[in-house]
């Protein structure tokens, strides 16, 4: 396998991958890794020890392979995403990145989004858990386990828009106008428009993977959250696709919420998987209101974005929560952060949410002894209060840590644990 400007780590060997038996994982993988922008250049090659560490504790060894996205590749390839990068990628599957840097308002568009849509890395897996001694703004945190899963490559993210006072924007207006009947629904003047478009398919293969992952997983329900009451058409087929995925695929191991109460007064058998649905602005205020009723959400690219933040937030911030996106043989773990421009360079930035997402890698490729000595090594740390800058802040008697001072303690911990 040859590259323009990288070269794969002479030792190691690659993941492998097969429709039927899944992924094979040899001991010494090798692993591509994105560093990112702004904090990412702080928390990446810290995480990175912490997993190379987690690797060896358990006997195996990550070789990893250094690609280069945002402004490290401009530097070195004078372009935002070199083709090296999104091949190597699809080369070894399996990967993690730090966050990358997306003007607003002009300028490139998302590298993120283009890194999911690229490798059809269709599905952003964010779980959102309570860690023992994590400060919270709410009484009760530990009723959070949710796992959020969020469409990754469609919805107003497909990034088709137009600017206002362009030729393009005046065609759009005068169809959406004059062919489908639409007169005086866009004010006069400049005006941006853009398309939010919602598939069967995108939908569908998303809330399977949702459901499956309930089962596998033994968790009680999967929550459709949409804004089906206004945006009936996009939101409201997302949902009502939803279910029919589920009566079509899991009918013996789903039911719906009119089936709990009708025939089970509100108590699922133990071997059924409640889909449910729930408008997404309700569903803000459930996380914090009726936190312990929900599980597995699915919903679409926008709602998953806010929903992943928002529920962060109760389980100690963007420092700690950590996310994965997964395709069909395709794995690229990534925190929900982003590249927190103010904070970089400082060596300041917390790096459990990437060491975490780093956590979900490990556990993807089957080393589950290696993610379970990574969890319990930073909820150690966590509670000892020896902390990075923003779990500091909140916890009383807390001890201020650079980044990497913190991942060498979590470090010694993992040693301690093996
Ligand atoms: N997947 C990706 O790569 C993502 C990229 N982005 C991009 O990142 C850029 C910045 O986005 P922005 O809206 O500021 O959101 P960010 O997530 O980058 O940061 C928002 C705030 O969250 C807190 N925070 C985030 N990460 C950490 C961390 N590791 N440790 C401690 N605190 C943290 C900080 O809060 P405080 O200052 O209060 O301490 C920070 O100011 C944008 O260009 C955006 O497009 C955004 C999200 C995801
Ligand atoms: O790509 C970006 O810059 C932002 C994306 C984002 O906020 C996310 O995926 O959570
Ligand atoms: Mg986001």
């Amino acid at each position: 396998m040859s590259y323009d400007q990288i070269d794969a780590p002479a030792e190691g060997e690659k993941i492998t991958y097969d429709e039927e038996s899944g992924l094979e994982v040899p001991d010494n993988p090798i692993i591509p890794i994105i560093y990112g922008d702004g904090i990412g250049k702080d928390v990446a090659p810290v995480a990175q020890d912490v997993l190379s560490a987690a690797a060896e504790a358990t006997g195996r060894d990550i070789n990893w392979f250094r690609l280069y996205a945002g402004e490290s590749a401009r530097e070195k390839y004078d372009e935002n995403l070199p083709e090296d990068t999104v091949q190597a990628l699809k080369d070894y599957r399996v990967s993690i990145k730090g966050p990358l840097t997306t003007p607003v308002g002009a300028g490139f568009r998302s590298l993120n989004v283009a890194l999911r849509k690229k490798l059809d890395l269709y599905t952003n897996m964010r779980p959102t858990y309570y860690l023992d001694g994590v400060p919270s703004p709410v009484s009760d945190p530990e009723e959070m386990d949710m796992v959020n899963f969020r469409e990754n490559t469609e919805d107003v993210y497909a990034g088709i828009e137009w600017e206002a006072g362009t030729d393009e924007v005046e065609q759009v207006r005068d169809f959406v106008e004059d062919e489908m009947g639409f007169d005086s629904t866009i004010h006069d003047g400049s005006v941006g428009i853009g398309v939010k478009p919602i598939s069967e398919f995108g939908t569908k293969r998303l809330v399977r993977q949702a459901i499956e992952y309930a089962i596998e997983n033994d968790r009680d329900s999967v929550t459709l959250v949409h804004k089906g009451n206004i945006m009936k058409f996009t939101e409201g087929a997302f949902r009502d696709w939803g279910y029919e995925l589920a009566e079509e695929e899991f009918p013996e191991q789903t039911i719906d919420e009119d089936t709990l109460w009708e025939e089970y007064d509100g108590e699922a058998p133990e071997d059924k998987v409640v889909v449910k649905d729930r408008i997404a602005d309700n569903m803000l205020q459930q996380l914090l209101t009726r936190t312990s009723n929900y599980d597995v959400l699915a919903m679409p690219n926008l709602n998953g974005d806010y929903l992943s933040d928002a529920a962060g937030a109760q389980i100690g911030g963007l420092g700690i929560a950590p996310g994965a996106n997964i395709g069909d043989g395709r794995f690229l773990a990534e925190p929900v952060h982003g590249s927190a421009p103010k904070h970089a360079g400082k060596d300041k930035a917390n790096p459990s949410a990437l060491i975490l997402s780093g956590k979900i890698l490990l556990e993807h490729i089957g080393w589950q002894d290696a993610a379970d000595l990574v969890h319990d090594a930073v909820e150690q740390q966590i509670s000892s209060k020896r902390v990075t800058y923003d779990l500091e802040r909140q916890v009383e008697g807390g001890e201020k840590l650079a980044a990497s001072e913190y991942a060498e303690e979590i470090i010694d911990r993992i040693h301690e644990l093996a």
